[in-house]
């Protein structure tokens, strides 16, 4: 075993950093850089990047303590002073000032003399759908990686796998206050995803969409804005679609089951499955994907939209947040587009086409087809 931990099984090309990294591990290198122009450069913006990943659960942190003591929403309705802040969140005032400070290095409030102000970015973040109740349901998440040794051995027993009950099947989810829970969540923060993926996939040629664990009909919602000449079909379990009727048009059928139990119903022409791949297994989704393809016709689309690994290029938003979010749930995984891509091949689809994401962080898009009658035939 050498030092960096690969065993003699690992080829002589690939054993050991690269020449970079070599050089990078000696002192001598950093010391020789910080003198050289251009190096310097470098270097420094090493050190940057470097200290972000070393401090960025401080910066979270401090976006916490400025929701929950509601400084960002306070400067949205007017500008205040560090006392005024400290008095109505009720933090003695030397504190309110590291926090005000760092929430102005952080950009999302500025400060002229003791007056702080909402900048774009902290109004943003109090705009966009279901951040802020993201960023609130993240202390379970913290507890989860307090042990982050003990969390990657699979020794913990984290929080957040019982925080999403409806993962584990449709018992999970008999709870209708748990269902409103999760489900508010999850359309509160569908708004971008479904942006992002009515931009990325072409609707046309579909006459009639379902989708498949569609919540209580976010996404529906605004495929019926985006083209409101689509039959619309939404299928969840029964305690999430009791929620749906409100928010969706009489033209919209919705039809309770669970997947995992119940045939998918017949007579849409398209399956949209989003957000819903990376809560579950494999072998679910192996079966999930059997069953989408029974229920469309030959030529049928299948819509697949949610946060991808980047795979063979790991991605700084959805390798971190995403992949370690759904290990701790413990049901999932965040996969990458070609895994994807693999899983509908094994299912038998077609035509299996990534659409380029927009935002990684929100979501990446990729479509497929059942085969046309001629191949369906030969393969059933
Ligand atoms: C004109 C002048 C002078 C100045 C103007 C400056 C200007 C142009 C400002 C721009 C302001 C603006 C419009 C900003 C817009 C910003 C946006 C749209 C930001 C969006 C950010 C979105 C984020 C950070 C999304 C985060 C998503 C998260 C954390 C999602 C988590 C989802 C989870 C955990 C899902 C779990 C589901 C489960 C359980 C796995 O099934
Ligand atoms: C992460 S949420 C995504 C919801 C919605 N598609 C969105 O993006 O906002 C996963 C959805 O899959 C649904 N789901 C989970 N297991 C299911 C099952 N066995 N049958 C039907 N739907 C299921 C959940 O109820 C939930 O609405």
């Amino acid at each position: 075993m050498t030092e960096t931990g690969l065993g003699s099984g690992v080829p002589r090309s690939v054993a050991g950093p690269g020449w970079a990294a070599k050089l990078a591990l000696q002192p001598w290198f950093h010391r020789f850089c910080s003198r050289v122009p251009g190096l310097r450069g470098i270097a420094r913006a090493e050190g940057e990047a470097l200290f972000e990943v070393v401090s960025g659960f401080v910066r979270s942190q401090c976006l916490l303590a400025l929701v929950e003591l509601r400084v960002l929403h306070r400067l949205a309705e007017a500008p205040e002073t560090t006392a005024r802040l400290a008095a109505l969140s009720a933090v003695p005032v030397d504190r309110m000032a590291v926090l005000c400070q760092a929430g102005a290095a952080l950009k999302l409030m500025r400060r002229k003399g003791d007056i702080w102000r909402l900048t774009p970015r902290g109004a943003a973040f109090l705009t966009v759908p279901g951040l802020e109740a993201m960023v609130r349901h993240h202390p379970v998440l913290y507890r989860d990686l307090a042990d982050p040794a003990a969390f990657f051995r699979g020794k913990t027993d984290p929080e957040l796998a019982g925080f999403w009950p409806y993962v584990f099947g449709a018992g999970g989810a008999a709870d209708p206050d748990l269902a409103a829970r999760y489900s508010d969540l999850m359309a509160d923060s569908q708004g971008l995803v479904a942006e992002d993926t009515l931009r990325l996939v072409d609707f046309r040629g579909i006459t009639h969409l379902m989708d498949v664990g569609g919540g209580t009909g976010a996404f529906l919602a605004a495929v019926g804005k985006a083209h409101p000449q689509l039959t619309r079909t939404l299928f969840d379990l029964p305690a999430v679609v009791a929620g749906a009727r409100a928010r969706l048009g009489a033209d919209v059928t919705i039809i309770p089951g669970s997947f995992r139990d119940d045939d998918l119903p017949l007579g849409a022409d398209a399956i949209s499955l989003i957000r819903v791949l990376y809560d579950h297994a494999d072998a679910t989704v192996t079966a999930l994907l059997a069953n989408v393809r029974q229920a469309l016709p030959p030529g049928g689309r299948l819509i697949i939209s949610e946060p991808m690994s980047g795979g063979a290029r790991p991605d700084p938003a959805t390798d971190v947040y995403f992949t370690v979010y759904t290990l701790a749930m413990q049901t999932g995984r965040t996969r990458s587009e070609a895994e994807i891509a693999g899983l509908l091949q094994k299912a038998g689809f077609d035509a299996i086409t990534p659409a380029k994401s927009l935002r990684p962080f929100v979501t990446t898009a990729l479509s497929a087809m059942t085969p046309a009658e001629s191949l369906s035939k030969l393969s059933n």
